[in-house]
């Protein structure tokens, strides 16, 4: 089979999880942006989205949808989901906490201007005193170097995507969570990912009006 290809707009959203999680494996992918409301309504109308929506991708034959169900695939497929039924379900429980924070940080963009503080502070707010601590205790209780298993999973690579996202936010957000800074410098250093992080990689830029816009004239 060929290189995945993702089909999304240039902009996060849901799919720079899947990114991040195709590049921590090492796998090289094409992008498909879509840059219109025709772009969107040809997929749809050749029948390659199964709920009319995307994030969608072409992998392995298949034409997957539902951003929970591509992260599966990729995190089994590339064995970053855990080696076993339990730690699987600390995977699962651990990815379900960032992706609760990411998701509030994929729809700040969208806010109205003069919510935008609020909002901003609510993200802090979740961060340092729902999310982050979880984590800086796993770390600490288990006292390895990674959350699950002592091996890298995706939990470890999608706390690490919340984490700069949140910095973007706040740059000092880690300053109570020793432990999350030491897992940040040592995820961040592992080859493929330390490779997504630098520039001129598939990995996108925080969000900025332009592409916000874009991105919206698609569903009009
Ligand atoms: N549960 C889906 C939601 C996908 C979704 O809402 N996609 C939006 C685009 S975005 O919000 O991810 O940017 C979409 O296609 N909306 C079009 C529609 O719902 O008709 C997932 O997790 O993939």
């Amino acid at each position: 089979a060929g290189k995945p290809k993702l089909h999304y707009f240039k902009t996060r959203g849901r799919m720079e999880t899947i990114r991040w999680l195709l590049a921590a494996a090492g796998v090289e992918f094409e992008e498909q942006y879509i840059q219109s409301k025709a772009d969107l309504e040809k997929l749809k109308k050749d029948g390659f989205l199964l709920f009319q929506q995307v994030p969608m991708v072409e992998i392995d034959g298949m034409k997957l949808v539902q951003t929970r169900a591509i992260l599966n695939y990729i995190a089994e497929k590339y064995n970053l989901g855990g080696k076993d039924i339990k730690q699987r379900a600390l995977i699962d429980m651990y990815c379900e906490g960032t992706m609760d924070l990411n998701e509030m940080i994929i729809h700040l963009p969208f806010k109205p201007a003069d919510q935008k503080e609020k909002e901003t502070a609510a993200i802090i707010e979740k961060a340092t005193e729902r999310y982050f601590p979880v984590y800086e205790k796993v770390l600490k209780d288990h006292g390895q170097d990674f959350l699950v298993g002592n091996q890298l999973s995706r939990a470890d690579i999608q706390l690490l995507e919340a984490i700069l996202a949140t910095e973007e936010l706040k740059a000092d957000v880690l300053s109570k969570f020793p432990l999350l800074k030491a897992l940040k410098t040592r995820i961040s250093n592992i080859p493929n990912i330390k490779t997504f992080l630098q520039p001129g990689s598939p990995r996108k830029s925080p969000p900025d009006e332009k592409m916000i816009a874009e991105a919206m004239k698609a569903f009009q």
